[in-house]
């Protein structure tokens, strides 16, 4: 089968150009192509399909000719991903699947139809808004935090660190303790760290993720914009540009009363053929 590796800002994916949704995929077979020993490795897997040949795509058929079904790592799948969208829409661009559109491509997701722009070297996608929720605990080894939900298609929660405390310090070699009560379905943890200001931004975070279902990625674009939405509020505006530095670089993301768009790099690296019979164990 065809793939291509691609990735934003280090969050990276195998696409999967299936148009007629004729690929079995399953959990299993998603983990086996982003083992990073035994597959291609990556955070996820982005299957290319149709909306009209996908059971949760069609309803929006009538929108957006394509669906993006993201996958994480361990064979579960999300609502959203805010980099793997971007991803998307560059794989969509660039095999001539679809043309940049003035009024923003749109692509369907599980969470809905999002919109993309050709920014530069970037893409842009306007992800659903986020959504402040109730704070929440999380703990890491002996560090007890409390960090504020955020729904952004997917469910977040966003830790400040203590001052004097360095994120390059944490451990995020295993999950965060939640309370599953609070987060039934699992949920995405974001450590924080205000960083220097940035030229022609409102705001400037420094932050490391532990996503659900994929462990610790470089970078996260929806944990971006949770990020960005709690920055927003605790500087007690509506609106703004916040700069969010990952480990795989810098994502921007911009809030305005009705809106949060999501941009920084996207990038396709690779292309080949995969033997799927190989993969499975
Ligand atoms: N890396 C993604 C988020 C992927 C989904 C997440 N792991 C979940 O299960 O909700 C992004 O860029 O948003």
């Amino acid at each position: 089968m065809e793939f291509t590796k691609g990735h934003g800002t280090g969050n990276d994916f195998v696409i999967l150009p299936d148009p007629d949704g004729a690929l079995d995929l399953t959990p299993r077979l998603v983990a086996a192509l982003c083992d990073r020993r035994r597959g291609i490795g990556g955070d996820g897997v982005l299957r290319v399909v149709r909306a009209a040949k996908h059971p949760e795509g069609v309803a929006l058929a009538g929108e957006a000719e394509w669906f993006m079904d993201y996958w994480n790592s361990d064979g579960s799948y999300a609502e959203m991903c805010g980099n793997g969208a971007r991803v998307f829409v560059r794989y969509l661009l660039e095999s001539g699947l679809a043309v940049p559109s003035g009024a923003g491509l749109p692509v369907a997701t599980r969470a809905g139809l999002v919109r993309a722009r050709v920014e530069g070297e970037d893409i842009a996608v306007e992800m659903p808004r986020p959504r402040l929720g109730d704070p929440a605990a999380a703990a890491l080894g002996g560090l007890a935090l409390t960090g504020t939900a955020v729904y952004v298609g997917n469910p977040h929660l966003v830790c400040a660190l203590p001052a004097g405390l360095e994120l390059a310090a944490l451990d995020l070699t295993r999950m965060p303790d939640v309370d599953p009560a609070v987060f039934p379905a699992g949920v995405n943890v974001e450590f924080t760290a205000p960083g220097e200001p940035v030229a022609g931004t409102d705001g400037h975070v420094l932050m490391r993720v532990y996503e659900r279902g994929s462990a610790e990625t470089l970078s996260c674009g929806t944990g971006a914009c949770a990020v960005a939405a709690v920055a927003l509020r605790d500087a007690e505006r509506d609106a703004g540009t916040i700069a969010v530095d990952v480990p795989g670089g810098r994502l921007t993301v911009t809030v305005t009363g009705d809106s949060c768009w999501l941009a920084g790099p996207a990038v396709l690296i690779a292309t080949g053929e995969v033997a799927l019979p190989a993969l499975r164990p």
